[in-house]
């Protein structure tokens, strides 16, 4: 099993009396792009100023590529790149020269690192001309480039699109996952935009109140969601009570959570009671949803919560 590369180890804030973040505990692993949500308020900047160095844990630590940050802040931060809101960028000056002056504030960053990077985010044809010229994506992508000129292990980005219009956003998408597979970097995302999480991102950990609610992956088929449309209703829904399946009424039909290998049972048993069957298919349940039940913000009234 590979190791994580970050380990997130009870880490809680408390200013004031007041608990902001309470024992959070989640590992991160390389290649792999995790998403941050969360309702306002709920802890993200703080986590992040936390992951950063920016704030100090009141408890708990930071572990990166199994160094402490308490303990080891030079070094362990040296492998972290940061992309904020809004990168600073010095506007008169050629996405390169903003390169190359930030490539001196680490160690080793040589003449060909710097191209590869400006590769990798697409930005060979205006590496040359004036940030001032280029669009508020390019200017999120030189703002990737520049974080990752020290190759670092672990990317945190927080609310990256912010500002972008759905193609900045599809394109910014695209290189950020080329990143992860390619240098195995291992991205942190904090992000409003869910069905961009989901586009995004292979994890989500979703944290409220400064706790940590809830952390999978969301490609997984282990967790599937069923459209099953079938009459007389009243019969499904109290053949899914019975079997103890949550359900949700959508449409004509229902989504019912179960496994796949309860499907081929479930659709013999509804035939054999008589039950016409008019569909049963895999329902992609998307990642809003699934986050407006677990922050109980969502239209869950319908749902059969047992
Ligand atoms: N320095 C501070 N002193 C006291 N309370 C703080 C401080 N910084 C943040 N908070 C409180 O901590 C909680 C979490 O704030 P934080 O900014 O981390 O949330 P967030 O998830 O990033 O929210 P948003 O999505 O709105 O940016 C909030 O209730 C905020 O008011």
């Amino acid at each position: 099993m590979t190791e994580p590369i970050v380990q997130l180890q009870n880490l809680s804030k408390t200013i004031r009396g007041k608990q902001l973040i309470q024992q959070l505990n989640i590992d991160l692993y390389p290649g792999q792009i995790t998403g941050f949500l969360g309702p306002n308020g709920a802890g993200k900047t703080t986590t992040i100023r936390m992951m950063t160095g920016l704030m100090h844990p009141t408890e708990g630590n930071v572990i990166i590529d199994g160094l402490s940050l308490k303990e080891h802040y030079e070094e362990a931060i040296s492998k972290v790149g940061v992309i904020v809101e809004n990168p600073e960028m010095y506007k008169f000056m050629s996405g390169y020269k903003n390169l190359l002056h930030f490539a001196r504030m680490h160690k080793n960053v040589t003449k060909e690192r710097i191209q590869e990077v400006i590769q990798q985010v697409g930005l060979e044809n205006r590496i040359h001309e004036k940030v001032s010229t280029y669009s508020l994506g390019m200017r999120q992508r030189l703002g990737l480039a520049q974080a990752l000129l020290h190759r670092p292990k672990f990317l945190i980005l927080d609310e990256p699109t912010n500002g972008l219009d759905p193609a900045g956003i599809r394109e910014f998408r695209m290189y950020l996952r080329k990143i992860a597979s390619e240098e195995g970097v291992s991205v942190f995302v904090s992000s409003h935009l869910l069905s961009e999480i989901e586009l995004m991102c292979d994890r989500v950990a979703v944290i409220q109140n400064g706790q940590l609610i809830d952390l999978r992956d969301i490609h997984n088929e282990s967790s599937s969601f069923y459209y099953v449309e079938a009459q007389p209703k009243e019969q499904v829904s109290a053949y899914l009570e019975q079997c103890d399946f949550n359900f949700v009424a959508e449409n004509q039909g229902y989504v019912v959570e179960m496994k796949k290998e309860d499907v081929p049972a479930m659709t013999t048993q509804l035939v054999q009671a008589g039950i016409q069957l008019f569909a049963v298919q895999p329902h992609q349940k998307t990642l809003e949803d699934q986050f407006l039940e677990m922050t109980g913000g969502g239209q869950i009234a319908e749902a059969n919560s047992k």
